[in-house]
């Protein structure tokens, strides 16, 4: 049996590793209330997304929905001794108690890729699923930030768009697709060739999420360090193929889980952040946009009391930075273009 010392170190690694996921930025006030839906909660991703919500402070309430297994995960999380009170919901009927109340919505809900797969291969899938879980989001809980990580999330971000749109509640503040995987793989990436401590290194990564829509502008990383083209070249090349790497590496059984329940909790975290007034909260993000001519576009975004408080640009880029933006445009505005063909079909 796990001894108790041992049981504090974990939590307490688990909370210094997720510094964010703390009270920092309160003081002595009280935390407001705050629900949290995660959708798709049973999966590969929502089940360490709901413990890593479970851990949160700011989280008051927790609410687990999927289509099967959402009591078994429920029950367990619960047992968890954090603030959040945690109810499970399975099957469409209980989606709405499952959304009512909602400040913000996760949806890790769909099928994940296999080897030889792109992330719009399984568009067929999950658009259905996403159109669907957003118009019961438009209906129980229209005021909600909703974190998107279904794939492909340069289409799924556009569907969800369209289907607020139809149901008149859409605001464009309120709806972001998780693209914070690329950030936390970046800084991963960059602080090894770059040997610095990587707790200390930011990078922002825009434009999309898939392939080469993925680019992470390196020439702006901090600390800086005097890498080579084909270093750079190499980085930004793993970074667009972080996800394929997990495909991969899994043989099969699914993609990038645990990561991926980080990143999102990092997210949402942001997310809550900035609901609560806690100023300065900034996070890349895959946003309606007006930085390129695309109508989406990821890019660092300034979080607040409304969700998207300022769309920030890109800053100057290197020349190879230059290429890859105008390199990834053709197949953003596609996908972008196939998710509001899908949503008005
Ligand atoms: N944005 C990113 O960076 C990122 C990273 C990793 C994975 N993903 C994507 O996240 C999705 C989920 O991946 P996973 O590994 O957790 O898959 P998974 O198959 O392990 O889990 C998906 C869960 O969704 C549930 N689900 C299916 N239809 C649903 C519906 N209508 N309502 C609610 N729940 C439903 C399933 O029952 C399952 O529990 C995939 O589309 C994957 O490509 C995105
Ligand atoms: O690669 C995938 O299919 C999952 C996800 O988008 C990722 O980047 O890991």
């Amino acid at each position: 049996m796990m001894k108790p010392s041992m049981l504090r170190s974990i939590r307490s690694a688990v909370t210094r590793g997720t510094s964010h996921l703390s009270r920092r930025g309160y003081g002595t006030e009280p935390v407001p209330e705050r629900k949290v839906a995660v959708l798709g909660a049973a999966g590969g991703i929502g089940q360490p997304l709901s413990l890593l919500m479970k851990l949160n402070p700011l989280v008051s309430s927790l609410s687990l929905y999927d289509i099967a297994g959402t009591p078994g995960v429920a029950a367990d999380v619960s047992h968890i001794n954090t603030r959040s009170e945690v109810v499970g919901y399975q099957g469409e009927e209980q989606l709405g108690k499952a959304l009512e109340g909602a400040d913000v919505v996760i949806i890790p809900a769909g099928v994940p890729r296999k080897p030889g797969m792109t992330r719009d291969d399984l568009f067929n899938i999950n658009a259905g699923i996403v159109k669907s879980l957003c118009a019961a989001i438009a209906k129980y809980c229209p005021n909600a930030l909703v974190n998107m990580i279904s794939n492909p999330v340069n289409s799924t971000v556009p569907i969800a768009a369209e289907v607020f749109k139809k149901a008149g509640t859409y605001d464009e503040k309120r709806l972001f697709g998780v693209t914070t995987l690329d950030v936390v793989r970046a800084k991963t990436f960059y602080a090894g060739k770059a040997k610095v401590p990587v707790a200390e290194v930011n990078v922002p990564v825009v434009g999309g999420h898939a392939g080469i829509t993925i680019l992470p502008l390196f020439s702006q990383a901090t600390p800086q360090a005097n890498l080579g083209d084909d270093e750079i070249k190499a980085l930004t090349k793993r970074t667009q193929d972080g996800g394929t790497e997990v495909v991969e590496a899994k043989a099969g059984k699914g993609s990038a889980t645990l990561s991926m329940a980080y990143a999102g909790a990092l997210f949402a975290d942001a997310c809550l952040k900035g609901l609560n007034g806690v100023p300065d909260v900034v996070e890349c993000s895959f946003v309606q946009s007006t930085v390129t001519e695309l109508p989406f576009f990821a890019s660092k975004v300034r979080l607040g009391k409304n969700g998207v408080e300022e769309v920030l640009g890109l800053g100057s880029l290197s020349d190879f930075e230059k290429q890859g933006l105008e390199g990834l445009k053709a197949e953003l505005k596609s996908s972008i273009e196939k998710g509001i063909k899908f949503a008005n079909q």
